[in-house]
């Protein structure tokens, strides 16, 4: 076929497949508003996750939930336990859930709610979409700040409004579309150290995204757009080990602590008690969160936020399996909610105690 100015190319996509256009931003937003309630909700949390990171509010911030979200009513369940538990610690620690749709894999598997709601590769994004706004809504809805990890850079568009606070994970804390991506963003957002444990790298994450950019991306109509940006100076890093082991000892923390510092960034770290902090195993990040609350209790500094992967059940299973336990995570191990009380107590005990110093 001649190449003319309406059929430029021969040469494009011979890999794809299909393309299927998706509701705008704007369509998504108008159908499900964030209304003024919710909006105070997302601010006021977003202030004080930034003023707990900066160390002007003593209190320790604990993202807390199912590794992924792929059963809606489920997730609310358990929101309507934290919400409550939330409220019992509010003094001590600030709760945010853990409502994580977008899932980094190391190679291929289910990619999460938006991407694949049925979980059945029929992967209808557009109900993803509205299925993860509709339950973003309803949970702050119930008083509970949420957070996310942002994985497609143009996900945010979709869902960013509502979330206090973000995570770029291990697998894209070096990627500059993800740093650029947060530099943009109106939540504080952490940067997990990366797969083998090297801290470094969210480091340059942090210092990245504080910068301003301009870049590729989508506006709310979904076009195409040169995208300016401020920079996001709210960012920090988060501990969750690597393949050379866990990094959640005092040591790793101060040394983390010390990398921070030493590029003007507030100097406190999350750690995620998870992952490569856990083994990937539930009961192991169980006696994580205990140790680190013995350890704050003890006075120890530098820690202004913990990870924890929770859900009503414990431990984990297959998307594929025929028929899906309730509760109970489909992607990594997480603790039961009865292990998720004890230890969000136990936390809150912590920082009493090392308050009393
Ligand atoms: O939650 C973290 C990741 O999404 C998950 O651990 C990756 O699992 P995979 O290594 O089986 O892809
Ligand atoms: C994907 C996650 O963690 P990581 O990026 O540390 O593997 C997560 O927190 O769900």
């Amino acid at each position: 076929m001649t190449i003319t100015a309406e059929n430029p190319t021969q040469t494009a996509d011979r890999r794809v497949l299909s393309y299927s256009p998706l509701p705008t931003p704007t369509e998504i937003l108008g159908e499900l508003p964030l209304g003024e309630a919710r909006e105070a909700l997302v601010d006021r949390s977003r202030s004080e996750i930034a003023d707990i990171l900066a160390g002007r509010d003593d209190r320790l911030l604990v993202v807390v939930g199912p590794c992924s979200v792929h059963d809606p009513e489920a997730a609310l369940d358990y929101a309507e336990r934290l919400a409550a538990l939330a409220r019992e610690v509010s003094e001590d620690l600030l709760i945010v859930m853990r409502v994580y749709f977008e899932k980094p894999r190391t190679t291929v598997g289910w990619k999460g709610l938006i991407n694949d709601p049925a979980l059945d590769g029929s992967y209808d994004i557009p109900r993803g979409l509205r299925t993860a706004r509709r339950l973003l809504l309803d949970v702050l809805d119930l008083g509970l700040p949420v957070g996310c990890e942002f994985l497609e850079p143009t996900s945010p568009q979709y869902i960013a409004d509502a979330v206090s606070w973000g995570a770029i994970g291990a697998r894209t804390t070096e990627s500059q579309v993800h740093r650029q991506l947060v530099s943009g963003l109106s939540m504080p957002v952490g940067f997990k150290n990366g797969t083998d444990g090297e801290v470094q790298v969210a480091v340059d994450g942090c210092r990245s995204s504080a910068s301003r950019h301009v870049f590729f991306g989508t506006d709310a109509e979904g076009r195409a757009a040169v995208v300016e940006t401020a920079g996001n100076t709210d960012c920090h890093v988060i501990l969750r080990g690597g393949t050379r082991g866990p990094n959640h000892d005092a040591e790793s923390v101060a040394s983390a602590v010390a990398s921070v510092a030493k590029v003007g960034l507030p100097g406190l770290v999350m750690v995620d008690a998870s992952h490569a902090n856990s083994g990937k195993s539930h009961e192991r990040q169980a006696v994580v969160v205990a140790e680190l609350a013995e350890r704050i209790g003890a006075g120890e500094q530098g820690i202004s936020g913990l990870m924890i992967e929770s859900f009503l059940e414990a431990g984990s299973q297959s998307v594929e399996a025929a028929e899906l336990v309730y509760g109970k995570s489909v992607t990594d191990a997480c603790i039961d909610w009865d292990t998720t009380e004890d230890g969000v107590r136990a936390l809150a005990a912590g920082v009493r105690d090392g308050r009393r110093g």
